[in-house]
């Protein structure tokens, strides 16, 4: 499990260290991960031009220190300094004495743009809104250069517990961030401005309970339901699919598509698109009789497609088995249904549904997912899966929000989400937590949207056609 701490957290963690540790050490573990990274990123050290833009807190001396560890390699190292009196003087002392130099903001720009690499120490943990006047310059500057851009800790300009951008920020190749990652750096719009990111262990003890957590294959491969010999077609759980209409045939064929992926050992189908979903998947179970007569199943799938069938819903809400509400299922659905209701719900919105349960503008949900998706889970009562560039799912009670490593922009793809809606309910019906099926599902439907797409486009049904392959190169690692 990959994990992610906020800036508190951290902070507690590095006072307990500091406490053990000799002066500066724990700076001096950055700034060699640092250096190393950057030497890495550059292949070959000597005679390259180094620009280092430099705040005035710890974060500046973290890139001030590695700065010096580059100069005493041949590089050309020079330190922009955004305070000069109020730069780290051991690290500044430390750079001069390697060889380096520093100058003030003005002439910064040719620097940076003569620089093969550029070192962003601007700003980390410490930051406060969005970034100042003289950093926003140096952060576009840095953005015009044709240099590799390196972040310490995180981007300038990015919040480190929530991932909102406000304003300028730094754009970085590579972010070597400290001891752990933050969430911002796993969630977008901060996300995108990381690049790629290594992280440096320097030594921190962290408590059990991460902020943002990401399953990782083996993860997955431990909650995957196998079926055994005992098992037979019920005992491994049957998903109900209350979903499609006149309008919209093909959602319902998607999520049973997804849901027959799943690992449920039968899925039920119960609407107006039974004769659709019967030509595509004769294996189905399908029922017009509605959700309440439609026969047991241990987890509903309610909404995609569904129009305003807002009885199905109704009905599902009022079942005691695990049920996942999507699509036009979440404008449908009762507030207080899903309060009361005491089996697990997992609701499924992109950012356009959260904003209308929220009741705020789009962007708003889009720049804050994290704050988003946690409000949602405890206005609902709900486990929340939030769909979008980072798929976040919260738990109703707290804990860590798992974070989906594995999606792809190609993801972006009508009836995509009413293929993880299947295939999440699926593994609901087999005995999956809400929090584990939404991560679970999101983590197979990603990497099986990765294999399907393969670098070009695809439809939905090409992502369900690839979960197997998914589900494989999980189990197979
Ligand atoms: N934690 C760890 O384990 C370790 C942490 N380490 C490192 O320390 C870093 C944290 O250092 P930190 O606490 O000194 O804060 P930091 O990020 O440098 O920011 C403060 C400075 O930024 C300024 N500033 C604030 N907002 C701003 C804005 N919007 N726009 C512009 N400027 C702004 C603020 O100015 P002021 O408000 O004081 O005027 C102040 O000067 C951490 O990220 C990591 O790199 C490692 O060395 C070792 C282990
Ligand atoms: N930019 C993106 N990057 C990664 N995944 C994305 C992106 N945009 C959408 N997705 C994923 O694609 C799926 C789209 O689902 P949804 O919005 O419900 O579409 P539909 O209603 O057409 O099925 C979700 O799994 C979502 O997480
Ligand atoms: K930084």
């Amino acid at each position: 499990m990959r994990t992610a701490y906020n800036v508190e957290t951290v902070r507690a963690a590095e006072r307990e260290l500091m406490a053990r540790l000799p002066e500066g050490a724990l700076m001096q573990r950055a700034a060699a991960g640092l250096a190393a990274a950057c030497a890495d990123l550059l292949g070959r050290v000597y005679g390259r031009r180094v620009v280092l833009l430099v705040g005035s807190g710890d974060n500046g001396g973290d890139a001030l220190y590695a700065g010096a560890r580059l100069a005493r390699r041949g590089a050309g190292v020079a330190a922009v300094l955004l305070a000069p009196e109020r730069a780290h003087p051991a690290g500044l002392a430390a750079l001069r004495r390697a060889g380096g130099r520093a100058v003030g903001v003005e002439g910064a720009e040719r620097l940076i743009e003569q620089a093969d690499l550029l070192l962003d120490g601007i700003v980390g943990i410490g930051g406060k809104g969005g970034l100042r006047p003289d950093a926003a310059r140096l952060a576009e500057a840095a953005e015009r250069s044709r240099a590799a851009v390196v972040a310490v800790d995180l981007p300038s300009g990015v919040d480190a517990d929530t991932g909102e951008v406000r304003g300028a920020a730094v754009r970085a190749d590579l972010t070597v961030t400290l001891g752990t990652h933050k969430p911002g750096l796993l969630i977008d719009p901060a996300r995108e401005y990381a690049g790629s990111v290594r992280l440096v262990d320097i030594g921190l003890s962290l408590p059990p309970q991460a902020e943002l957590e990401a399953l990782q294959h083996a993860d997955v491969r431990r909650l995957l339901p196998v079926p055994g010999g005992e098992s037979d077609k019920y005992r491994r759980g049957v998903v109900g699919i209350a979903a499609g209409s006149a309008r919209y045939p093909g959602a319902a064929v998607l999520a049973v598509y997804g849901a027959l992926r799943g690992g449920a050992g039968a899925v039920r189908y119960v609407g107006p698109a039974a004769d659709a979903v019967i030509a595509r998947f004769p294996e189905t179970l399908v029922s017009d009789r509605g959700p309440k007569h439609a026969g047991r199943v241990q987890a509903w799938v309610v909404g995609p497609g569904a129009g305003d069938d807002a009885s199905a819903v109704g009905e599902v809400l009022a079942s005691e088995v695990p049920v996942l509400v999507d699509a036009d299922g979440l404008r449908l659905a009762d507030r207080d249904a899903v309060r009361a209701r005491t089996a697990p719900t997992l609701m499924t919105p992109h950012a356009g549904e959260a904003a209308a349960l929220l009741g705020v503008p789009r962007e708003e949900v889009e720049g804050a997912r994290l704050a988003s998706a946690r409000e949602l889970a405890g206005r609902y009562g709900a486990t929340v899966l939030l769909k979008g560039s980072t798929t976040l799912v919260a738990d109703a009670g707290g804990g860590a929000v798992r974070v989906n490593p594995t999606g792809t922009a190609w993801l972006a793809t009508a009836g995509s989400g009413d293929v993880l809606s299947g295939l999440a309910g699926s593994l609901l019906a087999s005995g999956l937590s809400a929090l584990d099926a939404g991560s679970v599902g999101a983590y197979l439907h990603g990497l099986a949207g990765r294999f399907a797409a393969d670098g070009a486009p695809v439809g939905a049904h090409d992502v369900a056609e690839a979960v197997p392959a998914a589900w494989r190169d999980v189990t197979d690692a």
